[in-house]
Order: C-alpha cells, then sequence, then structure tokens
C-alpha cells in the first residue's frame, strides 16, 4: 500500500514519498495568540495530530508549529486591556496548550515563536531585496509580487484578474506601495508599539516572512509537507511560496495541505464573525474525545457542520468506542488476558489492513472510524453477553485480536479513554445508592417522565452500572 496525499498544489491526490528516506518534515502554520481557541482551530490542530500519528508509525517526524506572537490584533487586545503584547501572547499561549492537551494533541517538536526569529527573518528579507524580489518605501519593506512569474501558482489565482476585481481604493499604506498587491515584509514602527531595529529603520515583520523564515531555519529550503486551514491558501502560503522560492530558487513544500472549516450555518467559524464556541466552554459540555470523534469523523478536507444534535450523536459515538477500548480493563482478567497494554502494529497484524487502506487513502478518517465503530459495537454486545450470560459468543483469542486492532487504530487517531476516572467512579456508589436510584427511576416511569428515567439509566451508565430492564417491570444491574 502506498500513502497518497491530495497535494493542493497540483489539485491531486499523489503517491506520498519523502525528500529522505525515513523522514518527514512537516511545518503547519499556528494560531495567532490574541484569543482562546475556537472548535475551528480544535479541527485544524486535531487533523494535523492524526496525520502525525499516522506518519509516525513508518517515519521519524519532525513536526514544527509556528506561534504568531506579533500582530495588529494582539497589539490592538494590549491597547485595550492596558498591558503588553508580550503579556497578551503568554496568556493565550498558556491557553492553546491546555487546551489542546484535552484534546490529546502531542506537543509539537518546535514552536517558533516571530519575536525569537527576528534575525532570520531579517536576513530573509535582506536577501529578497539583494535579488530584486523586495523594495524599502519609508521604513516598510514590500515584496513586489510581479517579480515572481509564479506568484498564484497554489491558489490557482492569477494577478491580472485580482487587478479587475480590485476596489482601487488607496490608503496611506497602499501608496508606499509600487503595485497594489505587493504585501509588507517589514513594517515600521508607529508610536507606542513594539519595535526591533533593522537596516529599513525600528519596525516589526509582517506575517506571512515569519513563516518562511522558520521553514528555512529549523526544516530546511525544501520540506515535505506544509500545512493549515484552507484560508491559508491566499493570501499566506501564496507569499510564504513566493518568498522562499525567491531568495533559495527551490520549491518550498513537495506537498502542500490544507484542513476544511468548520461551519455554523454555513459560515467559517471565526473570531471575527463572532459565531465561535470555544474549546474550554465545550470541554465543559462534552467530553473532550467526544470532539476529537466529532473531528474525525469527517474526512479533512471537507467541511463539517457545528450543530448540538452532530455533537451529542457524537458523544454517544464516543462512548460506545471508550467501552471497547475499556472492554481489556473491564473483561481482561475474567477472560485469563496477560498483556493488556496497547500494542504495536506488528503485533495486530492483518486486522488493521482495511483502516489502513483509508488512511493511506489521503487520511480517510470517516472511512478508518466506520472500522472502529465496527469493533466497538461488536465488543460492546460481546460486553452484554458477559454481563448477563456471564460468556462470550465470540472466543477469548479472537475478542483479545479484535480489541487489539480497536486500541492499535484509536491510538493512531489519537483517542484515550481514562479508566482511572471510571474505576474512581464505580467505587464511588454503593449498593444502597444505586437501588435507590433504580426506585426513583421505576417511579419516574410509572408517572411517565421517562426523561427523567433516561436520565438516571445514563448517570448510572456513567458510573460504570448497567441497568437491565426484566419483563416483570423489575430492573437488575451490574458494575461494568
Ligand atoms: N472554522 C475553522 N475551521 C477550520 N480551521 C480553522 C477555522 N478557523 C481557523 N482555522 C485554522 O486555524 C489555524 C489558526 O488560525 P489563526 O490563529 O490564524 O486564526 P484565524 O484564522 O484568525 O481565526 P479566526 O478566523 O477565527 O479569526 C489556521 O490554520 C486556520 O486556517
Ligand atoms: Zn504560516
Amino acid at each position: 500500500m502506498t500513502l497518497r496525499i491530495y497535494n493542493t498544489i497540483t489539485r491531486r491526490k499523489e503517491d506520498f514519498i519523502p525528500i529522505e528516506t525515513g523522514i518527514v518534515k512537516m511545518y503547519v502554520c499556528g494560531v495567532t495568540v490574541y484569543n482562546y481557541c475556537h472548535l475551528g482551530h480544535a479541527r485544524a490542530y486535531v487533523v494535523w495530530d492524526m496525520i502525525r500519528r499516522y506518519l509516525a508509525t513508518k517515519y521519524q517526524v519532525k513536526y514544527v508549529q509556528n506561534i504568531t506572537d506579533i500582530d495588529d490584533k494582539i497589539l490592538k487586545k494590549a491597547q485595550e486591556n492596558n498591558t503588553t503584547m508580550q503579556a497578551i501572547a503568554e496568556q493565550y499561549i498558556a491557553a492553546y496548550d491546555e487546551d489542546m492537551a484535552k484534546l490529546n494533541i502531542a506537543q509539537a517538536d518546535d514552536y517558533p515563536r516571530a519575536t525569537e526569529t527576528i534575525p532570520e527573518i531579517i536576513d530573509l528579507i535582506q536577501q529578497l531585496i539583494d535579488r530584486d524580489y523586495a523594495y524599502s518605501s519609508r521604513g516598510d519593506v514590500y515584496y513586489a509580487v510581479q517579480k515572481f512569474p509564479s506568484y498564484g501558482k497554489l491558489s490557482g489565482r492569477k494577478l491580472e484578474d485580482m487587478q479587475a476585481g480590485a476596489s482601487g481604493r488607496v490608503d496611506e499604506q497602499e501608496e508606499q506601495k509600487r503595485y497594489p498587491f505587493d504585501f509588507a515584509l517589514w513594517k515600521s514602527a508607529k508610536p507606542n508599539e513594539p519595535f526591533w531595529s533593522s537596516p529599513w529603520g525600528n519596525g516589526r515583520p509582517g506575517w506571512h516572512i515569519e513563516c518562511s523564515a522558520m521553514v528555512r531555519s529549523r526544516l530546511g529550503e525544501t520540506i515535505d509537507i506544509h500545512a493549515g486551514g484552507t484560508d491559508l491558501q491566499f493570501p499566506h502560503h501564496e507569499n510564504e511560496i513566493a518568498q522562499s522560492e525567491a531568495a533559495y530558487a527551490k520549491p518550498l513544500a513537495n506537498y502542500w495541505m490544507h484542513n476544511g472549516f468548520v461551519n455554523i450555518d454555513g459560515e467559517k467559524m471565526s473570531k471575527s464573525l463572532n459565531n465561535f464556541t470555544t474549546i474550554r466552554d465545550l470541554v465543559t459540555h462534552f467530553d473532550p474525545m467526544a470532539i476529537r470523534l466529532f473531528i474525525l469523523q469527517a474526512q479533512y478536507r471537507q467541511p463539517i457542520d457545528f450543530t448540538e444534535e452532530a455533537i451529542n450523536a457524537a458523544t454517544k459515538g464516543w462512548e460506545t468506542i471508550r467501552d471497547g477500548m475499556l472492554f481489556a480493563a473491564d473483561f481482561g482478567a475474567k477472560l485469563g488476558w496477560e498483556n493488556i497494554e496497547i500494542p504495536a502494529r506488528s503485533d495486530v497484524g492483518e486486522a488493521i489492513a482495511c483502516f489502513e487502506e483509508a488512511m493511506e487513502d489521503d487520511f480517510n478518517t470517516s472511512v478508518a472510524m466506520s472500522h472502529v465503530f465496527e469493533l466497538a459495537k461488536k465488543l460492546r454486545s460481546e460486553r452484554n453477553s458477559l454481563s448477563h450470560a456471564g460468556k462470550t459468543a465470540a472466543s477469548s483469542e479472537v475478542l483479545f485480536q479484535d480489541w487489539q486492532a480497536l486500541s492499535y487504530m484509536t491510538s493512531i487517531l489519537g483517542f484515550v479513554a481514562d479508566i482511572s476516572d471510571r474505576q474512581v467512579k464505580v467505587e464511588n456508589i454503593s449498593d444502597t445508592e444505586i437501588e435507590s436510584l433504580i426506585q426513583q427511576r421505576i417511579e419516574a416511569k410509572k408517572a411517565k417522565n421517562y426523561q427523567e428515567g433516561d436520565r438516571i439509566r445514563d448517570e448510572l451508565k456513567a458510573l460504570g452500572i448497567t441497568l437491565v430492564d426484566q419483563k416483570d417491570g423489575t430492573t437488575r444491574w451490574l458494575r461494568a
């Protein structure tokens, strides 16, 4: 099987061949740190985390993700809060780390910050000026897009078409440019703004140049995969290509990958549209793994609509998968299983062929998840047989293989099931409390308050107690 990746720049799926055998160099554009991350950001970073985990089954992956800690929006927030740009950045970097850890997103190998990359940025701008791709103008430096003949090759935009559609509005900054689509590499310092000294005077870098400088300094002139959200194709990634390829005369990346949006009512979830739900708010209502599942149920390039029904359905789905993942912890001893660690790929063998086939097809997690569900549902039905009849339909060996395959797949997709949480809860409810809740449920059902009845059943389920309603109207219960 060969891994195939949809490459935005060629607009087709291609076989993945890394530059250096056995190594993948991957750069992902990170967040601008001036606010809490929302579900759209969660999607982006869950997706790149999943891809990184899958690649790591075959290659050594070097994963770099930048932090944009200089930006107009951060400055504005600092002014509003009467504090410094650095203080705002630190606050939201810490929040980012917390949110991503909840979603079980692995740390990058490196998180370069714009403020820590200034010498490399200045060097790169100087090279572009020396090669006549950039010019300084009253303390600013601009990239001359017309000098780069393949400008637009990633996004498919042509300068002539863009010019025809432009408004013709000219503000002060526009006057300093030679051509309307030239973009800033360096911005002269305004009063009360942080600045760094440079050959063009005091100022700060533009946004696009930081990524070109970081890719080069952390990974090299050409990398394997460069990734980000669909909105970054233009202008951000187009401009990165123009900068890096003009400076080094080599492709910046061999594969360009872009994740689809999380939408609300057909519109991109975004800070500027104020239609966002933060990750920290979501995790107070939903299990972070249900959020991860909600994201991975779609193939990464497809849009996802965020609705309450969809996230509720993902919560139910996660319960099934979690029970499957915890099958060994719950029943392994009873079935005589010895090694109940998450298995290595070699131990799982043939069982994962279908899963891998889906993942090799441009990381089709939608199909991959269907294989996960198949196994989780099978284990759930065996769980019921064990609880009710004290025996399983399939042999212990077959179940062990199923559980291993499920555990392997879910580890690649980055799911974690918290056994400690469950054990504590199970110990924390006494038989008398269970009996009393069952009695309350029977009464609720008699009063036709089925919602309350279901609530009690779910509450007990979360505590590891399964209720089994009998034909005679009584209820039996079982601890997981
Ligand atoms: N709704 C979304 N769905 C998927 N990815 C998103 C969404 N919103 C932002 N992203 C991605 O998150 C990453 C970080 O984005 P960044 O910090 O620049 O936020 P942003 O695009 O300014 O967010 P916003 O649009 O909310 O202001 C980018 O790769 C971006 O494409
Ligand atoms: Zn970038």
